[in-house]
């Protein structure tokens, strides 16, 4: 079985508690961006190895181990629940999303492999099921069990999906190609109480996001890579309405009304910086 993970933005991003669990309180809007990998799984038919899951990827390459990689996880996480369902498979994933680039390529990874397997080992998980599992994998997995726009608290678990619709705009994404650790990434955070009505962004016209919007981590990583702020502030006088670095980073993006403003910014960014990874994606 076959499925196309997604990647996501974020629209503001508050770091609002320290929790007893290590993890910290967020308020956020997640976006779905149609930038996808390629993730198959199918059953091991003729399962003569000790391996029950072979993983194999191309594209991007993947740091850490197999164990580690969150789809290898999502199979063992159910195995455990459901020893008798669960066969052995072998993986593919094609990588082409950034990793350690704050949109969320990993987690998108897991949940869907959730996914699949939900579907190819009939367990009939309800999706409030699968957010327990997808929580398990990691903070920013949940949200991908849905592929709405969603306002998100919580460690990113508690999800209501919002009237967004941004299908007149278009979306540029510039990867400079810094990848942040989002343990570290919170370890420079203090948290403050969030503004604690990001779902209302839906009805603010484009051209207050820049004002009402702050991604609290947005300072404290440009402190350390200049170049992020230098990015924001070049989509920003090219004509993005908004523009911002998503999650732990480092990954900007500009929301434009107008194409042609976008794909000349892309041009121009890309011919100064070969290096960098940009995309211009319509928005849905
Ligand atoms: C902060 C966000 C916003 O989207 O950053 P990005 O990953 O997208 O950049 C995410 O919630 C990240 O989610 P995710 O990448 O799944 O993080 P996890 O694997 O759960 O956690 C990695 C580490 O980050 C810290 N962490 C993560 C999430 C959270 N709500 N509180 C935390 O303190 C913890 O130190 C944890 O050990
Ligand atoms: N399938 C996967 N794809 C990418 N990264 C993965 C995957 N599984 C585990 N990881 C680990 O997750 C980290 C990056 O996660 P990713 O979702 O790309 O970044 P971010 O959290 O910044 O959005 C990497 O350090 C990598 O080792």
């Amino acid at each position: 079985m076959i499925d196309f993970p997604h990647c996501k933005i974020n629209l503001g991003l508050n770091i609002t508690e320290k929790r007893k669990d290590g993890f910290h309180n967020l308020e956020t809007i997640f976006v779905p961006v149609p930038v996808r990998d390629v993730l198959e799984i199918v059953v091991q038919q003729d399962y003569h190895t000790d391996i029950p899951v072979i993983f194999t990827s191309s594209g991007i390459s993947i740091p850490g181990t197999t164990e580690n990689n969150l789809c290898v996880k999502a199979w063992h996480l159910l195995k455990q629940d459901y020893p008798d369902k669960i066969k052995p498979v072998a993986i593919h994933l094609i990588k082409h999303i950034p990793i350690g680039a704050g949109l969320g390529g990993g987690s998108s990874n897991g949940a869907f492999a959730l996914k699949i397997l939900n579907k190819l080992f009939f367990l009939n998980l309800s999706r409030q099921q699968l957010i327990h599992y997808a929580l398990v994998l990691g903070s920013d997995c949940p949200f991908f069990i849905y592929d709405t726009p969603c306002y998100a608290t919580g460690r990113g678990e508690h999800l209501t999906p919002l009237n967004l619709n941004l299908a007149h705009y278009h979306l540029l994404i510039v990867n400079p190609g810094i990848h942040i650790n989002t343990g570290l990434a919170f370890k420079a955070i203090t948290p403050k109480p969030g503004p604690g009505n990001l779902f209302k962004v839906p009805e603010l016209p484009l051209s207050r996001w820049q004002q009402v919007l702050v991604n609290d981590f947005q300072q404290p990583v440009s402190a350390e890579y200049p170049v992020i702020a230098a990015l924001i502030a070049e989509l920003q006088s090219a004509g993005a309405g908004y523009a911002a670095m998503s999650g732990t980073g480092s990954t900007v993006f500009g929301i434009f009304e107008n194409k042609q403003s976008l794909e000349e910014t892309r041009a121009k960014i890309q011919q100064a910086n070969p290096a960098f990874y940009t995309r211009a994606v319509a928005l849905q």
